[in-house]
C-alpha cells in the first residue's frame, strides 16, 4: 500500500514581476516529503532555492501549482485557516540575528509563537519555553538575554527552539548553517537531528552546500535556475548523478581540498548563469553542458525517471 506523504508539491511555479518583466523564480517544480523524512535542496544562488520553500509554507503566494500539506491544498486555503495550518510548519532561516526581534529577550522570542497562538497562561509558555531553551542545548538563564549578547550557534539554536516551540510536522531549514563555523555547523547538524529522531519531524533542508545537503538528507533535489533537474536518493545521487549540472556541482567539490570543501563549498561551476530573465530556449542548462547537442537547444527536458526513484530533466540521461 503507498504511504500518503506529508508534503506534496505539484507543478510549482512563481514569478516576479522586474523592471516590467516575469522572472521566474521556481519552473513547475515537483516533489514529495514523507513523515520524518529529509530533501535537500541544493543549487547556485539564485537556482529558486528560498523561493521554493516560502511558496511550501504560503510566505509567498505561487502563480500556480499546489501545495498539499497533510491532506489540504495550502495555496487554496483562506487566510483563517492558514493560520491555523500554519502551526504545523515552520522555518529557520540563514541569519538568526535578523529573524529574532533584537527588543526582546531570548524568552520573549522563544515564546512569540505561542502568544500569537494563545498556547495557555504565561506561566505554562514560559515553562515550555525553558523546558525547548535546554532541549536546544541552552539553559534556562538564556531566556533572560538578548540575542546579540549570544554567539552565532547559540543564536541558531534560539531559532531552532522558537521554531519547534509549536511542535510543528514540517520544518524548512533555509540555509541554516552558512552564517556558521564549521564546527558549530556539525553540532547544529547534529542537534537537527535528533530533533527529527525525537519528535519524527521532516524537513526541506536548503544549502548550497554539498557536503551537508549530503550529511543531512534522505533524499535530494537539485534545483537550475528555478527548474528541478535532478532529484534521487541521497546515495543515488552522490554516486550515480544522471544530470550533468549535478555531476558538474559534484566535481567542483571533490575537486577541492577536503578542508575547504567542509568550510563553505559554495556550489558553483565554470560558465556563467544566465539571466533569468533571459532564459535559454530547449535545456536552461545547454548554454553551460559540454554534451549539449542541438535538441537541447530546442526542447526542454522533462524531469523522468531514468531509474527507479531517480529522476533527471535531461535529453541524455
Ligand atoms: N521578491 C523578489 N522579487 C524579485 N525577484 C526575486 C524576489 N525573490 C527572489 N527573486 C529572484 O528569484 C530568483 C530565485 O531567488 P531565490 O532567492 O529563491 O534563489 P536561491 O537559490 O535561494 O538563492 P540564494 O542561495 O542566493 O538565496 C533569483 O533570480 C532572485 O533574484
Amino acid at each position: 500500500m503507498a504511504i500518503t506523504p506529508l508534503l506534496t508539491v505539484a507543478d510549482l511555479t512563481k514569478s516576479f514581476r522586474v523592471r516590467g518583466r516575469r522572472l521566474y523564480a521556481v519552473r513547475q517544480a515537483n516533489l514529495e516529503l514523507g513523515a520524518g523524512e529529509t530533501l535537500g535542496v541544493v543549487g547556485e544562488s539564485g537556482s529558486g532555492k528560498s523561493t521554493l520553500g516560502r511558496c511550501i509554507l504560503r510566505l509567498l503566494v505561487p502563480d500556480s501549482g499546489r501545495v498539499v500539506f497533510d491532506g489540504t491544498d495550502l495555496v487554496r486555503l483562506a487566510k483563517r485557516d492558514l493560520r491555523i495550518r500554519r502551526r504545523d510548519m515552520q522555518m529557520v532561516f540563514q541569519d538568526p540575528l535578523s529573524a529574532l526581534n533584537p527588543r526582546f529577550t531570548v524568552g520573549r522570542n522563544v515564546m512569540d509563537p505561542l502568544i500569537v497562538h494563545r498556547m495557555g497562561t504565561r506561566k505554562e509558555m514560559l515553562a515550555r519555553v525553558e523546558a525547548m531553551l535546554e532541549r536546544v542545548g541552552l539553559s534556562r538563564s538564556h531566556a533572560q538575554a538578548y540575542p546579540f549578547e549570544l554567539s552565532g550557534g547559540q543564536q541558531q539554536r534560539v531559532m531552532i527552539a522558537r521554531a519547534l516551540i509549536l511542535n510543528p510536522k514540517l520544518v524548512v531549514c533555509d540555509e541554516p548553517l552558512s552564517a556558521l563555523d564549521v564546527s558549530v555547523q556539525a553540532q547544529i547538524m547534529t542537534l537537527l537531528q535528533e530533533l527529527q529522531r525525537d519528535w519524527g519531524l521532516s524537513y526541506i533542508f536548503i544549502s548550497h552546500n554539498l557536503a551537508s545537503v549530503g550529511y543531512m538528507s534522505t533524499r535530494v533535489a537539485v534545483m537550475y535556475l528555478g527548474e528541478m533537474v535532478e532529484r534521487a536518493a541521497v546515495d543515488d545521487l552522490f554516486d550515480r548523478p544522471r544530470h550533468p549540472y549535478t555531476r558538474m556541482l559534484l566535481d567542483s567539490v571533490l575537486n577541492l581540498p577536503e578542508s575547504a570543501a567542509a568550510r563553505a563549498p559554495l556550489v558553483t561551476i565554470p560558465g556563467e548563469v544566465p539571466s533569468p530573465l533571459a532564459l535559454p530556449s530547449g535545456c536552461s542548462f545547454h548554454t553551460r553542458c559540454p554534451f549539449a547537442e542541438a535538441r537541447c537547444r530546442l526542447s526542454r527536458p522533462p524531469l523522468r525517471e531514468v531509474a527507479p526513484g531517480h529522476w533527471a530533466a535531461c535529453h541524455l540521461a
